[in-house]
């Protein structure tokens, strides 16, 4: 259950009319997620998402929400950020941080076709080349400084074989991280997290993406890799499903084409990606947070990836 901080319709009462939507009418907790309390809100103006923020302080928040409304400005199917009256978007409920956004329609799809991998492929590539102008900026916090500064504290907690792979992997990834294509690869505001569940489809059509809150400056390759590590796998090996991978690169290259740079920079960025995922799970595995509600993901299915992004080379970019 996902809902750390209770609201009541009560309890925003007073507190809605703040926002241009009318009488709140219903208000739904929703079970899942990881980060934050999420709840459907129902007003007299239509169906909303309002989030409660646990974790994130309020220094991070702006960038992400302003991101997400630079982005449905654009046209980019993302939750809307609702402005109250002082054109505030961040707001406080119950001592915390929270904010409104519009609710997308559809529901996620967890067994991924060509088809829908083509869908996400292309809103991607939209959504890099919407950010372009985007003005704020902060790093992606799970970049590679978080990575060497993370890595030292689950070593001890790994068994041998574990521990020589994480160490290994750290260190190509410094080394590659230092070359002038790595440097040379376009860069610019990145979702970072676009896995299955935080995206919307009707049938075979794509209504929208959620869930901003790792978002930040990196490689546009890198969000592809992490992309293309979720959506066009096997689940139970981490294998690469080719026609999944070629649907969404060929979108993704029709809207947004990748680079000479980017075709070098591919298989140790699908590495890189692997090695973020592998590592958070790790941390939150053996360093769980005090009061941790859920069960952590399983770290194995990230280093499964790993391991078979090293040994096998997957399908080069598009040209
Ligand atoms: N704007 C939205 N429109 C529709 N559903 C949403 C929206 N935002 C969140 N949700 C729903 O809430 C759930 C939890 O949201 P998520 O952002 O993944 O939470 P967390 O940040 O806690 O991991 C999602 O799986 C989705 O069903
Ligand atoms: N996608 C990450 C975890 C992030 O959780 P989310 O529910 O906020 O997407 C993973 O699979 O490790």
């Amino acid at each position: 259950m996902a809902v750390f901080t209770a609201v009541s319709l009560d309890d925003l009462s007073q507190w809605i009319k703040q926002f241009p939507l009318g009488r709140a009418l219903a208000l739904q907790g929703i079970s899942s997620g990881i980060d934050n309390s999420n709840f459907f809100l129902t007003t007299e103006r239509g169906e909303f998402v309002l989030t409660i923020f646990e974790n994130l302080g309020i220094k991070q928040l702006p960038f992400y929400v302003q991101l997400m409304r630079h982005l449905a400005e654009r046209g980019i199917p993302v939750p809307a950020p609702v402005p109250n009256a002082d054109g505030e978007l961040v707001v406080t409920l119950q001592g915390k941080p929270a904010i409104i956004v519009s609710r997308l329609s559809g529901a996620s799809q967890m067994d991924p076709q060509p088809v829908h991998c083509a869908e996400v492929g292309r809103m991607l590539a939209r959504m890099h080349l919407a950010g372009q102008d985007f003005e704020m900026t902060q790093p992606n916090l799970r970049g590679l400084d978080w990575v060497g500064a993370t890595a030292p504290q689950v070593l001890p907690f790994l068994s041998e074989a574990e521990a020589a792979l994480l160490r290994t992997e750290v260190a190509f990834q410094s080394e590659f991280a230092a070359t002038a294509g790595y440097a040379a690869l376009a860069r610019g505001p990145v979702h970072a997290d676009l896995f299955r569940n935080n995206v919307m489809f009707e049938g075979e059509r794509l209504t929208g993406c959620f869930d901003f809150y790792f978002a930040g400056v990196d490689t546009w390759l890198f969000d592809v890799a992490v992309t293309v590590n979720d959506w066009c796998i096997d689940l139970a090996t981490g294998a690469l499903d080719e026609a999944r991978v070629r649907a969404l690169l060929d979108a993704y290259h029709g809207a947004r084409p990748f680079t000479p740079e980017e075709r070098t920079a591919w298989q140790p960025l699908l590495r890189a990606a692997a090695l973020r995922f592998w590592l958070s799970r790790l941390y939150d595995f053996h360093l769980p947070r005090a009061a941790e509600l859920l069960t952590p993901h399983d770290p194995t299915h990230f280093e499964r990836i790993l391991r078979e992004r090293i040994e096998r080379t997957a399908p080069e970019l598009p040209v």
